[in-house]
């Protein structure tokens, strides 16, 4: 071939073999580009997606009540029942609230044995029974809790337990984490059992927690365990609080996407110290034990974790979801994720919210060392917050740690009491009747909006109910845009007063379609009905 190419008088030939050396590779990108085009100009909602979006729309619970009920969500925002620690909790208040839950509903709190029926756990918590007639249906679980986080008074511009309505929105400590979903549930079960005389197929369960905040201990954790030694060993599903309808969180996606946290990072505790020699601060070492811990921490930071994100990653599917859903420049890239998933993960990489998802994360939180400013202290200790990405485990991170830090110096140890491993990953796909159920429901409430899954970055109360299924779904029907990310757990937390109405709705409109499941097929409808 080489001869054929390189002998005399082939001019001919040689530009022949030019224009295959140079024309090929044109070609070759030319088909790809042809077929990035043709993947984003044919990009669409699947079909099991698009069946499950309704066929009308309008709230459901569109009655007169809707100022009596904003009115009981303003009252349960007015009582501080903040947690500090798991040792500090503000008991007077959750007594409070245990009254006001029970003279607000009283129809749920007793006189109804034969519809409903209410424990309270460990002094503070709820569990509601909610006895189905169809014995062979399985039960499931709706998750919330009472309790808060504490606040920084001075910097609020309204008080955080006044629950202030602007108009627009409510502002308040718990409007968003987790009072909304507290009070939207017990509402909706109201309405449910009460007004609408629902007959009740599905025996379903809602446990409302008031240590969230500080682990969950004793709420969550003994809920759970009530259940079990109730006999309840298994539940269709569960829902709790975790992500919520987001808007401008994915590049290049104007459209809300109602974000369903299928699984949960984990968590660990690790505390990096060493013990050295102590001295005279007019003689000091050349590295002190202050000075070896910094470089340590520097490194963890200037090195972080691996990130993950492929075909085998939720975020991936995350991705795929919003291709319809984006910009035509996001739709050729999340419609060719296989050519672009490293732009694209880089991209993630790039701002704090969307990292949190695809890598363990490394947050140094505190610092311990020195007691005297003439003093060199012989130890010192730097704690490490990660959340950790389900494709590794705690071990590996660690691991990962110790190498980066190498220094043999430093020691690097778990906090045994409080980890986390990851959780698994909930089905997600067409086959899941139980994520439909979610998302046909977020769909009724939300249409403007798509569902995607992905991954939850904080931790919940879910690690407690995981054994009772593998359909474990974190979800609130609350709206955030990325903008108003800090006031999460920050000042000035609020709540769209409409956004409320919608919680109502969407828990109603969960009870009543998990009431049909398997007793009767969803109602499905082709895409012409629309
Ligand atoms: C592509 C994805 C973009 C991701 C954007 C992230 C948006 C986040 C939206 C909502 C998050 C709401 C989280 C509310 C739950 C927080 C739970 C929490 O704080 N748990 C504590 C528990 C601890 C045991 C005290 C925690 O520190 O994790
Ligand atoms: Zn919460
Ligand atoms: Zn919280």
């Amino acid at each position: 071939m080489l001869a054929w190419l390189t002998a005399r008088g082939t001019k001919r030939r040689r530009w022949i073999a030019c224009g295959l050396g140079v024309g090929l590779p044109v070609l070759v990108l030319l088909a790809l580009v042809l077929a990035c085009l043709i993947n984003a100009w044919s990009v669409s909602e699947p079909d099991w997606h698009y069946q499950l979006r309704p066929s009308g729309s309008g709230h459901l619970i569109n009655d007169s009540l809707f100022e009596e009920r904003l009115g009981r969500f303003q009252a349960a925002l007015r009582i501080p029942t903040i947690s500090v620690d798991a040792r500090n909790l503000n008991e007077s208040a959750l007594e409070e609230f245990k009254n006001f839950l029970q003279t607000s509903f009283p129809r749920l709190h007793g006189g109804n044995e034969d519809k409903i029926t209410c424990e309270v756990v460990s002094n503070y918590s709820f569990l509601y029974e909610i006895k189905g007639s169809d014995e062979s249906l399985t039960p499931y679980l709706l998750a919330a809790h009472l309790d808060v986080v504490p606040v920084e008074e001075d910097k609020w511009n309204y008080d955080p337990f006044e629950a202030m309505k602007d108009g627009e929105y409510i502002y308040a400590r718990g409007a968003f984490d987790d009072k909304h979903a507290v009070m939207g549930i017990l509402e909706a079960l109201d309405y449910f059992l009460f007004t609408k005389n629902e007959s009740v197929k599905r025996t379903f369960y809602v446990g409302i927690g008031h240590d969230e905040e500080v682990s969950g201990r004793q709420g969550a954790a003994k809920i759970a365990e009530v259940l079990h030694n109730r006999g309840v060993k298994t539940m269709d599903f569960v829902l709790d609080e975790g992500f919520v309808v987001l808007t401008n969180a994915l590049p290049g996606v104007q459209v809300p996407v109602a974000l369903v946290g299928v699984s949960e990072k984990g968590y660990a505790e690790v505390s990096v110290s060493v013990d050295g020699v102590s001295g005279h601060s007019s003689m000091p070492p050349k590295e002190s034990a202050i000075g070896i811990i910094s470089k340590a921490v520097s490194r963890l930071e200037a090195y972080p974790q691996p990130h993950f994100f492929d075909s085998s990653s939720v975020e991936y599917t995350t991705l795929e979801t919003a291709a319809p859903h984006s910009s035509f420049l996001y739709k050729l890239i999340y419609s060719n994720l296989w050519l672009f998933k490293n732009i694209v993960s880089n991209q993630f990489l790039e701002s704090a919210s969307t990292a949190a998802t695809v890598r363990t994360t490394t947050a140094p939180t505190l610092f311990n060392a020195g007691y005297k400013i003439n003093v060199v202290p012989s130890t010192a200790t730097a704690y490490i917050n990660h959340r950790v990405h389900p494709k590794q485990t705690i071990e590996d991170v660690l691991e990962y740690d110790r190498e980066v830090i190498g220094d043999s110096r430093v020691n690097v140890t778990l906090n045994t009491d409080t980890y986390i491993r990851p959780h698994p990953i909930s089905p997600y796909g067409p086959d899941s009747p139980q994520y439909k159920l979610l998302a046909r429901s977020i769909l009724e409430v939300f249409p403007q909006s798509f569902v995607a899954p992905g991954t939850m970055i904080a931790t919940t109360d879910t690690k407690y109910y995981l054994n009772f299924s593998k359909n474990v779904y974190r979800f609130a029907p609350t709206f955030l845009d990325i903008e108003d990310m800090p006031r999460l757990h920050g000042h000035d937390e609020r709540i769209r007063v409409e956004n409320y109405r919608e919680v109502v709705d969407f828990f109603f409109r969960l009870m009543v379609n998990a009431n049909q499941v398997n007793a009767r097929p969803l109602h499905v409808h082709a895409r012409n009905e629309l």
